[in-house]
């Protein structure tokens, strides 16, 4: 791979940090952030945005704001890496950056990769979606060897997987948290992955995306490890934790808090059935954990 390619990432945090570590591997890659960090390749947002490849690692909630405030159109070719539905407005990542994108210049990218095994080394497959494959094959290329990865036309299907996956990653921390057991754990992450493609096929996506990487992969990565940020609110939260104290001690973003928020209004405006998201929605607004857990099992 060409050292010469003009390749930054943007958002320096966990998963923006570990892109970053990744591509360092075939090309050199820079990375940009709000607060200036002790990073190599470490450059001002406006040399980042010079780049042909960008890069974007932000937090779904940020993004539009991020994008009204600093960017411009002018060519680049973006790959997006947050997993989330914008609360509030319930819009997809792709719907955000279709206001300042052209669609040819997107892709997104899925799959089960936490960033701390990806700062090791560690080996993983992700998917790189876009409805230009020239683009996907293209990002595809920079990965190293330790990430396999595949190309998909199916955005909104791995949208929906990227972000649903956090909800219920918050669901099973809880499940094991009220030590429920290995049985209900299986139960829960089985009927969620039925309730994300129910909630996935009503926005178009397509049923094989929910068998890969991208919706099973991921989902089952998620919700079955404490590495997860989603999964470890989870677990407080059954242990009677304040919201906002568990979001203060985790001190980075838990995307499926915010998510479950949009799932929660997307699904009744919709009349989507989401009984997982939903019940999650309303124990994140302070609602018992068992109460929900006996309202799940009687539903
Ligand atoms: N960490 C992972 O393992 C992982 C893996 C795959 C996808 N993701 C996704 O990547 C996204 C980012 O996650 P992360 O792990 O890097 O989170 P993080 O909390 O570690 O970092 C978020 C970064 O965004 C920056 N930020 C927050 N608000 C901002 C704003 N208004 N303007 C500019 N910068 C702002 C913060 O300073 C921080 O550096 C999330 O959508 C997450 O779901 C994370
Ligand atoms: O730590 P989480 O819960 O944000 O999950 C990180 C990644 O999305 C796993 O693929």
């Amino acid at each position: 791979m060409s050292k010469s390619v003009s390749i930054a990432v943007i958002g320096a945090g966990k998963w923006g940090q570990a892109l970053q570590f990744a591509l360092s591997f075939t090309l050199t890659c820079k990375i940009t952030s709000r607060h200036i960090k002790p990073i190599e390749n470490f450059v001002s947002l406006e040399e980042a945005l010079k780049c042909e490849y960008l890069i974007f690692a932000l937090p779904a909630q940020v993004v539009r704001g991020w994008l009204e405030a600093h960017f411009t159109f002018s060519g680049q070719k973006i790959l997006v890496a947050a997993k989330g539905i914008e609360q509030g407005s319930g819009s997809f990542l792709n719907e955000i950056f279709a206001h300042y994108v052209p669609e040819d210049h997107l892709s997104f990218l899925s799959g089960p990769s936490f960033a701390s095994e990806v700062m090791k080394g560690l080996p993983t497959a992700v998917v790189i979606n876009s409805s230009n494959e020239t683009l996907s094959k293209e990002f595809a290329a920079f990965f190293p060897s330790f990430i396999k990865t595949y190309t998909s036309k199916d955005v909104i299907g791995a949208e929906v997987c990227g972000a649903y996956k956090n909800v219920l990653a918050i669901a099973s921390g809880i499940c094991d948290g009220l030590k429920l057991g290995n049985n209900a754990r299986a139960s829960l992450i089985a009927r969620g992955l039925v309730e994300m493609r129910r909630f996935g096929k009503y926005f178009g996506a397509h049923d094989e995306t929910f068998l890969g990487l991208s919706g099973a992969g991921d989902l089952f990565l998620t919700a079955s490890s404490t590495l997860s940020r989603n999964y470890r609110v989870g677990l407080f939260l059954a242990e009677g934790k304040k919201l906002e104290t568990i979001l203060e001690e985790l001190g980075e973003v838990a995307e499926g808090v915010f998510t479950s928020a949009a799932i929660f209004e997307l699904s009744t405006k919709h009349t989507i059935y989401t009984p997982i998201a939903h019940e999650i929605a309303l124990i994140l607004k302070g609602k018992e954990p068992r109460i929900s857990v006996k309202d799940l099992l009687s539903d």
